[in-house]
C-alpha cells in the first residue's frame, strides 16, 4: 500500500472540500494537554501524524473520542498519568517537538532525543527549541537523550528574539508563555496561518496573546487554561494542490472553504505560470484550459522567479506544487527555496518524466518548462509535498506512472486518492 499507481492524462474537474491543516491540528492537539478540562476539535483530518500523537496520549491515560467520519475529536486529559512519564515520544515526525511545553507543564521533566527524524527536507534543528525553553525557565542537561526540567513546573515569562522565524519554535513559545509566570515577548516570530490557528486556539482556551499574525507576539501568562470548542483551519496546501491539478490537466476545479485573504501571493505565484486563480466568496476556482506560459518580467536580463521563505512570503511547502506545474508551462523560471538545504533532492525523479530542471545550488532550481513528458516509475523521498508533486505530474501525463513510497502523503492528506479520483483522475494505492 505504499506505491501510487497513476493512469494519467484525464482533465480533472469538479468541486472539493479540503481537509483540516496538518500543521494546525498537530500543535492545537498538543496544546489540549495544557488544560485539565475537556476540549473539542472539529474539522480534524485523519492523518498518520495525528494518529501517532493520539496513540501516545491514550497510552498515557488520556481519553480521546474521535469520530473520524465527522472530523470531530473530544479530548479529556483528566486521567493523563505522570506515572507513564518519559514513555518514548512519537518518532519520524517533526511535530514531536510540539509535545515539550505541555509535557513539561504536566510532568516537570522530560527526556528527549535530539533528532525527531522528521522528513528529509533538511536538518531540523532542536537548538532553537531548547533556547526558548531555557529562556522560559527550563534547565537543559545531558546529551543523548537530553533532559529538560522545569523547576516548580511553571514557565517564567521572558523576552526573546529568534534567530529566524521558525514555525514550531514560535508555537512552542506561545504554548509555554501562555501559562508562564509574567509577561513574555517573542520578536521575529513566525506568522504562518497554522501559527495563527494555534494562537487563536490558545486564546479560546483563555490565553492572553496579542500580535497574532505579526512577527511580534506579546503574551501575558495566566494561571490556568480552560476547555474550548475549536475548529481546525483549512489546509491551504490542499487548496493549492487541487487548483494546480486542475491547471496542470486543463480541467476546472473549485475548492470550498478556502481563505481568500491568505491568497494574494499564492495567486501571484500561479499567475507567474500563466494560471489565473479567482475566488467566489470562500471558493477558490481555476477555470479550464488555462494557457500555461511563464510570465516575462519587464526588467531586462531577469529570470522570472518564485521565492519561498517564512510567511508572509510564499510558503516553502507549496514550492514543489509550483515546480510540478511549471513543467507544463512554456518558458524558463527560477525557484528559490530560502529555507531548506535539501528541498530539491527529488528533482532527479522529476527528470525521469522528461522534465528539464537544473538544481543550480542547494537552494536554487531552474525549470525549462513545456518539454514533452512521458510516464515513468519514480521514487518519492521522505518529503510530503515532493510525493504530492510527483503524483501531480504523473496525473498530467497520458499512460501509467508509478510513484513509489508515496505513503508519506498520508502524513498530511487523508483522502488524497479519493479526492483526485472524484475529480476524474485514476489513481490507486498498491
Ligand atoms: C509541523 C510543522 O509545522 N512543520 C512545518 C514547520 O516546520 P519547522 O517548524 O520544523 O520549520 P522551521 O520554521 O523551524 O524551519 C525549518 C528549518 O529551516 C531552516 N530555516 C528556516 C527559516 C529561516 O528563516 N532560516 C532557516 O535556516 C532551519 O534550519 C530550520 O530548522 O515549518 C516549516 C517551514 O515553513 C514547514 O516546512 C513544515 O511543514
Ligand atoms: C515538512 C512538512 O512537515 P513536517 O515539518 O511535519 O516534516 C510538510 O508538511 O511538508
Amino acid at each position: 500500500m505504499s506505491d501510487l499507481i497513476v493512469q494519467g492524462g484525464n482533465p480533472l474537474s469538479g468541486t472539493i472540500t479540503p481537509s483540516g491543516n496538518k500543521n494546525s491540528v498537530l500543535p492545537v492537539f498538543c496544546a489540549t494537554l495544557l488544560t485539565a478540562e475537556p476540549v473539542t476539535l472539529r474539522n480534524v483530518p485523519d492523518i498518520t501524524d495525528l494518529n501517532k500523537l493520539v496513540n501516545f496520549f491514550t497510552t498515557q491515560g488520556s481519553s480521546i473520542a474521535w469520530d473520524r467520519a465527522a472530523g470531530v475529536m473530544k479530548i479529556d486529559h483528566a486521567n493523563f498519568s505522570p506515572a507513564l512519564a518519559n514513555h518514548e515520544l512519537p518518532q519520524d515526525m517533526r511535530s514531536t517537538v510540539l509535545l515539550y511545553p505541555a509535557l513539561l507543564h504536566r510532568l516537570g521533566k522530560i527526556t528527549v532525543r535530539s533528532n525527531t527524524k522528521g522528513c528529509s527536507l533538511g536538518v531540523r534543528e532542536i537548538d532553537p527549541h531548547l533556547d526558548i525553553l531555557a529562556a522560559l525557565g527550563a534547565d537543559i542537561s545531558g546529551t543523548e537523550p537530553l533532559t529538560i526540567a522545569l523547576p516548580g513546573q511553571r514557565f517564567t515569562g521572558t523576552r526573546k528574539w529568534l534567530d529566524y522565524m521558525s514555525v514550531t519554535v514560535t508555537e512552542n513559545f506561545a504554548m509555554a508563555a501562555a501559562l508562564a509566570d509574567g509577561p513574555s515577548t517573542l520578536i521575529n516570530a513566525a506568522s504562518e496561518p497554522h501559527v495563527q490557528d494555534l494562537c487563536t486556539a490558545l486564546v479560546a482556551m483563555g490565553a492572553n496573546i496579542t500580535g497574532i499574525g505579526t512577527s511580534r507576539l506579546e503574551i501575558t501568562g495566566v494561571d490556568s487554561l480552560h476547555g474550548a470548542d475549536i475548529t481546525i483551519g483549512t489546509d491551504y496546501h490542499e487548496v493549492v494542490t487541487f487548483l494546480a491539478l486542475g491547471a496542470i490537466t486543463g480541467g476546472e476545479v473549485r475548492i470550498e472553504n478556502s481563505v481568500p485573504q491568505h491568497f494574494d501571493l499564492i495567486a501571484r505565484a500561479f499567475a507567474r505560470l500563466g494560471v489565473i486563480v479567482t475566488h467566489d466568496g470562500d471558493t477558490a476556482i481555476v477555470e479550464r484550459n488555462q494557457s500555461l506560459q511563464i510570465e516575462q518580467p519587464h526588467t531586462v536580463n531577469l529570470l522570472p522567479k518564485i521565492e519561498a521563505a517564512p510567511w508572509p512570503y510564499f510558503s516553502v511547502d507549496l514550492l514543489p506544487l509550483m515546480i510540478a506545474l511549471s513543467t507544463h508551462a512554456t518558458g524558463t523560471i527560477h525557484f528559490w527555496n530560502k529555507v531548506y538545504e535539501n528541498g530539491f533532492s527529488w528533482i532527479p525523479e522529476l527528470a525521469k518524466f522528461g522534465a528539464h530542471a537544473v538544481v543550480s545550488d542547494p537552494h536554487r532550481l531552474i525549470v525549462f518548462g513545456g518539454r514533452p513528458l512521458r510516464p515513468a516509475v519514480v521514487d518519492s523521498p521522505y518529503v510530503i509535498r515532493a510525493a504530492v508533486a510527483l503524483a501531480m505530474v504523473a496525473a498530467s501525463i497520458p499512460g501509467e506512472s508509478v510513484v513509489r513510497h508515496a505513503e508519506i502523503i498520508k502524513r498530511a492528506h487523508p483522502r488524497f486518492v479519493e479526492n483526485l479520483n472524484s475529480l476524474g483522475a485514476r489513481l490507486e494505492w498498491q
